[in-house]
């Protein structure tokens, strides 16, 4: 088969109006003289029911557009997303376990095909990995990006992307993933709400604790997905059903709180108040404590809206400008119930409800920036994106040890992972236009890795297993550079995907050997960016320790000069003693000197530290 009349492909479709349809044309189809050799997928796709091995191009364009056409009477079902069910049941949810819920005439969810349609936390699974892409903006569309991303049936999302072979002619890899669920452009935020949080919400007032990520890009989604227009995102939805649920008579004794934090290069702010720095802390029970963080009553779903907006207001005006990005800070957000104890008093924690909106998945790879600050948080990003996916297997595996000492945001997560009743949710968030490809790739590669390890799953349990050797308490550095693609700091390289076969099936395809059988070269490159990242941070780590170091030296200094001020006024006294002024004062400057020159030690140690880094960036940058 020849390619050549692909290349005019998508301006034949972008004439006729239906570029939408271009991702679905492999180069392969695509004969000399412009006609479609078609597969059986591709009948079953466009609804063509003529056994004709051959169709032209310009025929399958009036097809479909004949298919547009809403005043058609056909009985083809959509071709690209969306196939057999009109959308408004695609997403429809009864939910049996919420008896609250109220509408009993919705359609039940569209069947996956696979055995368990139940969400998986129903199962047995305790997470659940779902994909949500969001349409094309004006700008991608005025840039005449292409739509690369299609939802198909059977939760699987496709991204098609556009390569170029050495001789120059064009053609399109199409990789294939399946989740747990996958919502197209056209979903509203209700029905991703009805299907990923909504089912978990009574657990938490059994005493469970939820937690709700929303992953991807920059620009992907997330803030859209978490928040919404008003109160019909995920955190509004979720405080509704929660305050319906406490006006119920069996949950009288609880009440609501909620707390808005964010976490920028491993530090934590608090986002109620002025964005004031607290510190999570382990109790002598070994639970993690946010010290300092401010807790408020909510009572109703204005008080979730108002606590979301003052956060927000603080995460975009924030004093540095630095973290006014909230692209580089991860947000969570928390809603805890409790039991209303005599006078205030006595309160225990029944549930929590935790919602984060990740940093963009993408910066990440911004450990090779030329501006240390961007790399900085890149290794922080990465950092507590590795440690997140390492802590979501570990619950699911029901490991005993949680190495939830690899990121502060594992750490304020820790009750979040151990226990029984403890429920993860992933919201993937994919960009569909051609520009986002490569980040694209890499928000499914994530998300099917947190997926791939659910519980369960012989096959790669037993991967994990033959990779991990003993468990530790600390997330696995080695393991997890070594799995690093090329470039390195991406978030996940492509340790499974699903990708097409000539027989149009879905196939797996385990990449796992090529995780620990890297060329030299990549080894190397491999090596250099796990002590790159693991200087950067130590250089955090330092960093807080020689402001406090500073902060002492500046309190001692004012002692020492407290002291010299009582010396001074001393020897102005009429018969002083100047013997012991001067023995004295040569104490208190020799004191002086010595707090000095430990605190320029430690700094010029520090500023070692720095330059080496910029070394390091800069040999990585030169690779
Ligand atoms: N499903 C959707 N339907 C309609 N518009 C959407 C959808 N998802 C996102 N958008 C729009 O896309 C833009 C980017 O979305 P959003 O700000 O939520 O991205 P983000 O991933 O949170 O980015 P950041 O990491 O910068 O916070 C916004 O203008 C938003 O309104």
């Amino acid at each position: 088969m020849s390619n050549s009349g692909n290349s005019n492909v998508f301006s034949w479709l972008n004439a006729a109006g239906l570029s939408k349809y271009y991702p679905a044309f492999a180069s392969e189809n695509i004969d000399d003289d412009g006609f479609l050799r078609l597969t059986i997928q591709d009948y079953n796709r466009f609804g063509i029911t003529a056994i004709n091995e051959r169709k032209s191009l310009f025929q399958l364009i009036q097809l479909l557009k004949t298919q547009q056409q809403p005043s058609t009477q056909s009985s083809i079902p959509p071709p690209v997303s969306g196939q057999g069910a009109p959308h408004s049941a695609k997403y429809d949810v009864v939910d049996p376990y919420m008896p609250h819920q109220g509408d009993s005439k919705r359609p039940p969810p569209k069947s996956s095909g696979r055995p368990a349609d139940a969400p998986s936390y129903v199962t047995g699974s305790k997470i659940r990995v779902v994909v949500r892409k969001r349409p094309m903006n004006k700008k991608e569309l005025g840039n005449h990006e292409i739509d690369i991303v299609t939802v198909d049936t059977d939760d699987v999302v496709s991204v098609h992307e556009q390569k170029v072979r050495v001789d120059l002619t064009k053609y399109i890899d199409r990789h294939r993933f399946r989740f747990d669920q996958v919502f197209d452009e056209d979903c509203p935020n209700e029905d991703v709400y009805r299907c990923t949080a909504q089912p978990l919400i009574e657990s938490v007032f059994q005493g469970g604790r939820v937690t709700c990520f929303a992953y991807g890009q920059t620009g992907s989604g997330k803030t859209f997905t978490m928040m919404g227009k008003k109160d019909n995102g995920l955190y509004g939805l979720a405080g509704k059903d929660i305050f319906q649920l406490l006006r119920q008579p069996q949950y009288n004794h609880m009440h609501a709180t909620v707390s808005f934090f964010e976490i920028y290069c491993d530090r934590l702010f608090d986002l109620l108040n002025n964005r004031k720095r607290v510190e999570a802390l382990e109790d002598h029970s070994s639970n993690i404590v946010i010290h300092g963080l401010k807790e408020f009553d909510a009572t109703s779903v204005n008080d979730i809206i108002a606590a979301i907006d003052a956060g927000q207001n603080a995460r975009s005006t924030g004093t540095t400008s630095a973290n006014a990005d909230s692209s580089r800070s991860h947000a969570i957000f928390q809603i805890t119930l409790k039991t209303t104890g005599k006078g205030g008093r006595g309160e225990k924690v029944v549930g929590k409800f935790s919602f984060i909106d990740l940093a963009g998945s993408e910066r990440g790879a911004d450990t090779r920036n030329s501006d240390r600050q961007t790399r900085m948080e890149g290794a922080e990003i990465n950092k507590s994106l590795l440690a997140l996916k390492e802590c979501i297997r570990a619950m699911d595996q029901q490991h005993n040890h949680l190495p939830f000492r690899g990121s502060k945001l594992t750490m304020v997560l820790k009750d979040s992972f151990v226990g029984e009743n403890c429920h993860t949710v992933m919201i993937a968030n994919v960009s569909p236009n051609s520009g986002s490809c490569e980040n694209t790739l890499n928000t499914l590669r994530y998300a099917d890795r947190v997926k791939e390890l659910k519980q369960g799953d012989d096959k790669v349990n037993r991967l994990i297993d033959r990779a991990r050797g003993p468990v530790s308490t600390k997330p696995k550095k080695q393991l997890v550079a070594k799995a690093q693609p090329k470039r390195l700091a991406q978030p996940k390289p492509a340790w499974r995907g699903v990708n097409d076969d000539d027989d149009g099936m879905v196939k797996e395809e385990d990449n796992d050997d090529d995780e620990y059988d890297n060329g030299g070269d990549d080894e190397q490159e491999d090596e250099l960016a796990r002590t790159h990242e693991e200087l950067i941070t130590r250089i955090l780590d330092e960093e807080d320790e020689f402001i406090a170091a500073h902060r002492q030296e500046v309190e001692d200094m004012m002692e020492l000069v407290k002291k010299e001020m009582q010396l001074l006024a001393e020897v102005e006294e009429p018969g002083s003693d100047v013997d012991a002024y001067v023995k004295n004062l040569d104490k208190l400057l020799l004191q002086k000197i010595a707090k000095i020159e430990q605190l320029r030690k430690t700094l010029i140690a520090f500023q070692d530290e720095l330059k080496m880094e910029e070394t390091m960036s800069k040999t990585r940058n030169k690779r």
